[in-house]
């Protein structure tokens, strides 16, 4: 069978779909989970999570309340300490993010940010003695921990945090003080009843000097009574837009006492006289955002897949009008307005899962130079996951949101879990770097590499740079894939010069560099965001490129032309200036018959992802695509249905009535 999801007594409009797929999908989840190895793991850990009745959702997410939420992800994580070993290989990263993602969700839970960034802080930022104390308890669980450092008078500029570690060498203690309430700790996630110990970051004080933000280990709470220690003022910061599992919280320290040897100190030190030693590298301490930034392209990528899993599938049964047979409706994926709104999401959630894994890639790699005293891949790194974190979020986003509004009134409901999904999904857009920041941090990078160029030292430009330096020439579209990267190629690069000239002018004209760069955003940003969709685009044809089996080669290019072509008129502004309204065109039927290929595909290309039902929580979305069925007991399992007559109505609205009787 091509398509391992076939399953007897499913809706037979999916299975229709799943009989046409051209391809293995276990073939192809290998591909997306990066070998066969990892993705029979995940299966056989979705298997094995099955097996254990207690790990499954006590009721729907969607019918919780957020206390609710919280306790019973609290539940399962203490059934689960009584399975880690058996589900899962506890040093396998991936294995516990999909051990989380089953079994816990997407709303967060109490180690939300153990794993992915008080975890990681420790590897990247305590030396050897200090990872000896802390690193064995925080991966064995017997600390939770998340990551501090925003507050709430400040998050984008790390340089004005107000947060005070301030060494006294007398005691050879930190003194940890939130000076104004604007100090205050806010948003860290599980920081607020969760976690008992916080990677907190601080401005370092030694004897009146400032030396800016540095990373501290600190308990927050006692290890027996969970009660916060004498000095601090720790709390959950309230309902958000999502991720409502977690809590989020605030905190402050009242003159908080800390031992020197809580300063993580693999890469700057204090010694007990005071003597401050400086990082090799002044963003050094910073590792923890481009970690998660690193991963962003990856967990983007399936925030925007679950979507489209419920947005594909539904559309697959969802039958509603008529094409050539009058006799019966057709189901909505066969309208060219849906495929269009759905397909150039799904290539470019393929696009996103493959830079991820490059991403990830680089960070581990960065991570051994780092060790090894070598600095000098941090600018390049940065500034790339910079602008995709920026980029994937943000279509991500839109992705989403046209999935929601191609499943109807049924999107709209919380039975498709969309809402949910593109809540915490566009939290992306803001957490670890709020993207136009973000997109100006790749933006300087660009600029001095046009400056290189400029100044004839070519030479230098860091990897993906070399564009900027070349001339441009004429496109021949009809050569593939290839000439829709230099189509993108001359804008991006065509961007960067016009931006960076407009910068250079303005300093010339006299303005500060400060303010020139200012009046110059807007089109900075522009140039990094196609600086950036060129290099997933880049990727993803690399990627394709290096496939050998031949059926999963065959709809993957199937899956590229959908996405260069929709990526080529995306930007018609720009390419505007390279290609002609003829060629634009021309892409355009290329797109609708990319579209038209694709169809047959596309239910088996969803599939591939193998997101189960229960990580799905989709009523709407799920495999067996008994859609109005499932909806109907959902939507029984209510609390409002649980009586004929609620008490507000006997409270409130009859007394009303007989009052308007009278
Ligand atoms: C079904 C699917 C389920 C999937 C489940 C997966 C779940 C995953 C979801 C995860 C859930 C929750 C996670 C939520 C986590 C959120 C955590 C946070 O948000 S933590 C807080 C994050 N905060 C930020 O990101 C703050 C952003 N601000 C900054 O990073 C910095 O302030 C700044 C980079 C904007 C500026 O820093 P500053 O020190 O002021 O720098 P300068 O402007 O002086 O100089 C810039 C200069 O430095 C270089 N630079 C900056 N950063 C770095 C770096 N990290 N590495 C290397 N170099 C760096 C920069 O390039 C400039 O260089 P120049 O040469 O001068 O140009
Ligand atoms: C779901 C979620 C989880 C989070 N988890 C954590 C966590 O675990 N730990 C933690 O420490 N923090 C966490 N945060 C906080 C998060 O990192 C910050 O909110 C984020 O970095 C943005 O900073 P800000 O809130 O200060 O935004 P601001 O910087 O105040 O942004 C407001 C506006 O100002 C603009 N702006 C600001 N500076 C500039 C500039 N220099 N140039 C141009 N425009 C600018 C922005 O583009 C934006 O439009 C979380 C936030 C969310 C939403």
């Amino acid at each position: 069978m091509l398509n391992k999801s076939i399953m007897d007594g499913d809706n037979p409009d999916l299975t229709e779909e799943r009989m046409k797929g051209a391809f293995d999908t276990d073939k192809m989840a290998a591909v997306i989970y990066g070998s066969e190895k990892f993705a029979i793991r995940r299966r056989e850990i979705t298997e094995s999570i099955s097996r254990i009745p207690q790990l499954a959702d006590s009721k729907p997410f969607s019918f919780m309340t957020r206390e609710e939420k919280i306790s019973e992800s609290c539940r399962k994580l203490s059934v689960l300490s009584e399975h880690w070993n058996q589900l899962i290989d506890t040093n396998n990263e991936e294995e516990a993010l999909h051990l989380y993602r089953e079994v816990l969700g997407l709303e967060g839970h109490a180690f939300s940010l153990h794993e992915t960034m008080f975890i990681p802080s420790l590897v990247a930022q305590a030396n050897d003695e200090q990872q000896e104390k802390w690193l064995g308890r925080a991966k064995r669980r017997e600390i939770i921990g998340c990551y501090a450092q925003t507050e709430m008078g400040h998050g984008t500029n790390l340089r004005a945090l107000e947060t005070t570690a301030t060494y006294y060498p007398s005691t050879q203690e930190f003194i940890l003080h939130t000076p104004t309430e604007t100090a205050l700790k806010w948003w860290p996630g599980a920081l607020g009843k969760s976690s008992n110990y916080a990677v907190v970051v601080a401005d370092l004080v030694i004897r009146d000097t400032h030396y800016g933000a540095h990373p501290f280990m600190v308990q927050l709470r006692d290890e027996k009574t969970h009660n916060p220690l004498p000095g601090i003022t720790v709390g959950d910061i309230g309902p958000k837009m999502a991720f409502n599992g977690a809590d989020n919280g605030f905190l402050g320290f009242n003159q908080y006492k800390l031992p020197r040897d809580h300063m993580l100190m693999r890469h700057s030190r204090v010694e007990e006289n005071g003597t401050y030693t400086k990082p090799p590298h002044a963003k050094i301490g910073y590792s923890s955002m481009v970690k998660v930034r690193s991963r962003m392209a990856m967990d983007q990528g399936l925030f925007m897949v679950s979507a489209l899993v419920i947005a594909v599938r539904y559309s697959a049964v969802r039958r509603q009008g008529f094409l050539d047979d009058k006799s019966r409706e057709v189901k909505v994926l066969d309208y060219q307005t849906q495929q269009h709104r759905l397909f150039p999401s799904i290539a470019r959630a393929y696009a996103f899962i493959f830079c991820g894994f490059e991403t990830i890639q680089l960070y581990d790699q960065l991570l051994i130079d780092v060790k090894n005293g070598d600095t000098s891949g941090m600018s390049d790194l940065h500034a790339l996951t910079s602008g995709l974190k920026s980029v994937v979020t943000h279509q991500t986003g839109e992705g989403i949101e046209q999935a929601r509004m191609a499943c109807g009134g049924h999107g709209y409901s919380m039975a498709s879990y969309i809402s949910e999904i593109y809540g915490v999904a566009i939290g992306g857009c803001t957490y670890e770097g709020e993207n136009m920041v973000m997109l100006l941090q790749l933006a300087r990078y660009l600029v001095k590499s046009v400056e290189l160029v400029k100044t004839g030292k070519s030479k230098e430009l860091g990897p993906m740079m070399n564009y900027l330096a070349e001339p441009d020439t004429q496109i021949d579209l009809t050569s593939g894939p290839e000439a829709y990267v230099k189509v993108f190629q001359h804008a991006a690069r065509r961007q960067v010069w016009k931006a960076t000239d407009k910068f250079h002018q303005l300093m010339e004209s006299g303005q500060s560099r400060d303010i020139a760069w200012n009046n110059s955003a807007v089109e900075l940003t522009r140039a990094s965001r196609l600086h950036t969709r060129l290099y997933i685009m880049e990727t993803f044809i690399r990627r394709v490129s290096s496939i050998s089996d031949v059926s999963i080669k065959k709809v993957l290019i199937d899956l590229v032309n959908v996405h260069v072509n929709y990526e080529v008129l995306d930007i018609g502004t720009y390419a505007l200036e390279h290609v002609s309204s003829t060629q634009l065109d021309s892409i355009r039927s290329q797109l609708y018959s990319s579209l038209d290929t694709l169809r047959p595909n596309a239910v088996s290309l969803i599939d591939s992802f193998q997101i189960s039902d229960m990580q799905l929580r989709s009523v709407l979305g799920r495999r067996d695509g008994h859609v109005y069925t499932n909806l109907f007991e959902w939507a029984k399992a209510s609390p409002l249905n649980q009586t004929h007559v609620l008490p507000s109505v006997n409270q409130y609205l009859k007394p009303m009535m007989d009052k308007a009787k009278l």
